[in-house]
């Protein structure tokens, strides 16, 4: 692949993330979530390891919007009346995006309660 078709490549992608913040609701909650978490876990000084588990968790979730949002897309570019395989290809996308979440909260508090009951965990020093 030439350079300038793989800038052109990451012009895509980068045009792909802007359209689910731009149309997304819930994109737009997922990317304010993360930019909290973010600035807490500088703030208490979160170790490297406990970081990328944060890091991993929040592009899980945006990840699984992004895809969710495309199916959504091709399901409403493509399928014009109702059927029941296209409500569940959204449902199932749908609660991709249900699980990332709830595997992140479950993270996020797992990687935060040490920091709030009593500094940076030993195992982490
Ligand atoms: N063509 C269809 N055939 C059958 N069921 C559908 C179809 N389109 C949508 N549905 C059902 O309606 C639900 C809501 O779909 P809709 O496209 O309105 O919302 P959404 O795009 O999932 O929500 P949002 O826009 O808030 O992300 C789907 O999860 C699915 O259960």
């Amino acid at each position: 692949m030439g350079r300038g078709r793989l800038w052109r490549s990451f012009g895509y992608a980068f045009k792909g993330i802007y359209h689910t913040w731009k149309t997304q609701r819930n994109m737009k909650i997922h990317s304010a979530a993360a930019a909290v978490v973010f600035i807490l876990a500088l703030g208490l000084r979160v170790a490297g390891r406990d970081l990328a588990l944060l890091i991993l968790a929040m592009a899980l979730v945006m990840s699984a919007e992004m895809i969710n949002t495309a199916i959504e897309a091709t399901i409403d570019a493509t399928v014009k009346e109702y059927h029941p395989l296209a409500g569940a290809a959204k449902d199932v996308a749908a609660g991709a995006v249900l699980l990332a979440a709830i595997a992140a909260a479950v993270i996020g508090l797992l990687v935060f309660y040490p920091y709030f009951i009593g500094g940076i965990p030993s195992g982490n020093k």
